[in-house]
C-alpha cells in the first residue's frame, strides 16, 4: 500500500499531499468509497455539505478504524468539510457547522472547515470566519480556510479587525488548462496551501496528445500524468472517483515525477478553461452595480 507523505499547514498541523474527492459520489457508497480509500491509502478526504455524503465519508472512517484501531488512527485521517455559500453569516454558518459536526460525530471533529466560496457579502463572510474562529478555539474544528477565493477575496479576509487565523489552504480548480498563475503565486507567498480541484478535468482531456505520449513515456495513464503535474506544481491535488478499481490507480504516482520540462508543456496549455464554477472573480460589495 502506498503511503502519502504529508506537508505542515500555517496552524503547525499536517496534511497529506493528495487527497480524494467526493462530489457526486452517491450518498449511499460514501461510507464504502470513503473504506476503500483509506484501505488503499488515502488519507485526506474532501466532502461538503452540499455533496449531501458527509455523514457517509465519516462512516466510512469510523468503520476503518474500528477495523483496527490500534493501527488505524484517526489522527492519520484528514477529513475536510465546506460551508456553502447559502449559510454564509454568523448564525448561520454556526448552524450549518453543527450539522457538519453532527454528520461527523463518529469521528469526534472536523480537520478543515472551508468557506466554500466567496459569494455572499463583506457582512456575511466576515461573520462565517468569525465563527470558524470560534470553532478552532472550541477545538471541534482543526484548521480553516477557503475556496474559490481570488486575490481581492484573500486581501479583504487579511484586512478583518478581528483575524486571528489565516486561511491553511485555498482550493481552487487548477489543470493544465487552468494555471491561475497569479493568483497560486499570490497564495503561496502568504503561506497558504492550495488544493487543486477538478485535478482530472472531469475526464474530459484524457486524450489530449501530449498526456498520452508522457504517459507512454512513464508508463502510466492520463489521468496519473495529470496528478503528477499537480503535485510537482506543488498543490494537494483532490482525484474524485467512485471506482473502487481507480482508488489505487490514481494513488499509483509516485514512484516517478515529470522533467521540468515536461511540467512547463503542460502548463503552456492554459487556456483559462474551466469545468467547474468560478467563483474566484465574484465581485466584492464595492464592485457590485
Ligand atoms: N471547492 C469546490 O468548489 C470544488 C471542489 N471539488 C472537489 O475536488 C474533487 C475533484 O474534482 P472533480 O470535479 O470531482 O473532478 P476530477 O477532475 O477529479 O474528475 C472526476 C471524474 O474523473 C473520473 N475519473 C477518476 N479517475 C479516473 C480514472 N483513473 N480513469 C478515468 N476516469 C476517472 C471520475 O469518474 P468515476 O467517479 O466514475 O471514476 C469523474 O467522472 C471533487 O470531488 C471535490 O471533492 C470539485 C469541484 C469544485
Ligand atoms: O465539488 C463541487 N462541484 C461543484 C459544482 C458547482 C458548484 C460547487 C461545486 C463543488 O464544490
Amino acid at each position: 500500500m502506498v503511503t502519502i507523505a504529508t506537508t505542515k499547514l500555517n496552524s503547525g498541523n499536517t496534511i497529506p499531499v493528495l487527497g480524494l474527492g467526493f462530489w457526486e459520489t452517491p450518498s449511499n457508497h460514501a461510507a464504502e468509497i470513503a473504506y476503500a480509500g483509506l484501505k488503499a491509502g488515502y488519507r485526506l478526504l474532501d466532502s461538503a455539505e452540499a455533496y449531501g455524503n458527509e455523514e457517509g465519508v465519516a462512516k466510512g472512517i469510523a468503520q476503518w478504524i474500528a477495523e483496527d484501531p490500534k493501527k488505524h488512527l484517526r489522527e492519520d485521517v484528514f477529513y475536510t468539510t465546506k460551508i456553502r455559500d447559502g449559510f454564509h453569516g454568523y448564525d448561520a454558518t454556526k448552524k450549518a457547522l453543527q450539522g457538519s459536526l453532527d454528520k461527523a460525530k463518529p469521528i469526534g471533529y472536523i480537520d478543515l472547515v472551508l468557506v466554500h466560496s466567496p459569494q455572499s457579502d463583506y457582512e456575511k463572510r466576515h461573520g462565517t470566519w468569525k465563527a470558524l474562529q470560534e470553532a478552532v478555539a472550541e477545538g471541534t474544528v482543526k484548521n480553516i480556510g477557503v475556496s474559490n477565493y481570488g486575490i481581492k477575496h484573500l486581501k479583504e479576509l487579511f484586512a478583518y479587525p478581528d483575524l486571528k487565523i489565516k486561511p491553511v489552504i485555498n482550493q481552487l480548480e487548477l489543470h493544465p488548462w487552468l494555471t491561475r498563475t497569479e493568483l497560486v503565486k499570490f497564495t503561496k507567498s502568504e503561506g497558504i496551501i492550495v488544493e487543486a480541484y477538478s485535478p482530472l478535468t472531469r475526464a474530459k482531456k484524457f486524450d489530449d496528445p501530449d498526456l498520452v505520449k508522457l504517459g507512454k513515456k512513464y508508463g502510466k495513464s492520463p489521468a496519473q500524468i495529470l496528478i503528477r503535474w499537480s503535485l510537482d506544481k506543488g498543490f494537494i491535488p483532490l482525484p474524485k472517483t467512485a471506482h473502487k478499481e481507480r482508488l489505487a490507480s490514481n494513488l499509483d504516482v509516485f514512484d516517478f515525477k515529470l522533467e521540468p520540462e515536461e511540467v512547463e508543456l503542460l502548463s503552456g496549455k492554459n487556456e483559462d478553461l474551466k469545468f467547474c464554477w468560478d467563483p474566484t472573480v465574484y465581485p466584492l460589495d464595492n464592485e457590485k452595480k
